[in-house]
């Protein structure tokens, strides 16, 4: 696996590099949260255009566990890069003005992420850097983001590793131990987690995807009925919306 990875990042390198080259950026930005997608994405700009041309924000809400913060703070240790902390509770907050608009957790959690969005963009504005997306390729093909909320990036670096293979590779990068073994989560509500929202282990959505990508995604199982359903639902995501142009 080690020359595999080392081989992913050679081709990561290149991508990353000229996508900024490419733009005119002076750097990158990237949302920290102290979880594992974040912390290898971040590593992989940081080893592409060094890790003074990356800044890592934290972005927590009232929900996020102080843990998290530490972690968030730990990696960007790790890795060299600057550290910041911007809380998206005042912006939280003034959508709560709106009658009804926060009371679904869903609604709620789903604003968080194009929150967070919107502060990357405006850094990246401001600083004339790109924002770096932290999608992997499991996440992906079942859809488990926030369209135009964590999804929306410049560049995707792990875009092509399953949730299985970003583990390797953070263990790889020697990414601090709590980061690496602590549940998957999107943290947008307290007690959230992958495994539970999406109702499999990340091992087997990766064994199901691998297997129906190479059996012309017919089911044969559990598992693989529950992850292309959600593949199917998620189709929207990961093409241009409906127009007339793209068909003229
Ligand atoms: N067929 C279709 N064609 C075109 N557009 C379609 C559509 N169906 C829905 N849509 C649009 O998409 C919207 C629904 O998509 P979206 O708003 O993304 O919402 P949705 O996919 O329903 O929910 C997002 C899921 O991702 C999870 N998540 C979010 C953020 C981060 C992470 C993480 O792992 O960190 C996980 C979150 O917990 C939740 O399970 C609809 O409101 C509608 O606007
Ligand atoms: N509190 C936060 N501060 C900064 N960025 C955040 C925060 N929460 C979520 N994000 C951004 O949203 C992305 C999507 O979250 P997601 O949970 O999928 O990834 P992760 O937290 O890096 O890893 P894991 O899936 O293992 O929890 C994060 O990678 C990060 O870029
Ligand atoms: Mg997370």
């Amino acid at each position: 696996m080690i020359e595999q990875i080392g081989c992913v990042m050679e081709s990561v390198d290149q991508m990353v590099r000229h996508a900024v080259w490419n733009a005119g950026a002076d750097g990158i930005v990237v949302g920290i949260s102290g979880g594992v997608d974040s912390a290898v994405a971040a590593g992989f700009a940081a080893r592409a255009v060094g890790p003074e041309r990356v800044v890592g924000i934290a972005l927590p809400s009232a929900v996020t566990p102080t843990a998290d913060l530490e972690d968030a703070e730990a990696v960007c240790r790790h890795l060299g890069i600057e550290f910041r902390v911007m809380s998206i509770e005042p912006v939280i907050d003034a959508y709560r003005q709106y009658p009804g608009l926060t009371e679904s957790r869903y609604v709620l959690g789903n604003l968080m992420a194009r929150t967070r969005m919107t502060l990357l963009y405006a850094v990246a504005n401001r600083e004339n850097r790109l924002v770096c997306g932290t999608s992997n390729r499991t996440e992906y093909l079942v859809g488990y983001s926030t369209k135009h909320g964590d999804a929306a990036a410049d560049i995707q670096p792990i875009l092509h590793l399953y949730k299985t293979e970003v583990f390797e590779v953070a263990r790889e990068m020697g990414l601090p131990a709590r980061v690496v073994e602590k549940p998957p989560s999107a943290g947008l509500w307290t007690g959230q987690t992958d495994e539970k929202e999406l109702g499999a282990t990340y091992d087997e959505i990766d064994a199901a995807l691998r297997a129906l990508a190479e059996k012309d995604w017919v089911a044969e199982n559990k598992v693989e009925e529950l992850v292309l359903k959600r593949v199917r639902a998620s189709a929207h995501k990961r093409v241009a919306p409906p127009n007339l142009l793209s068909t003229r």
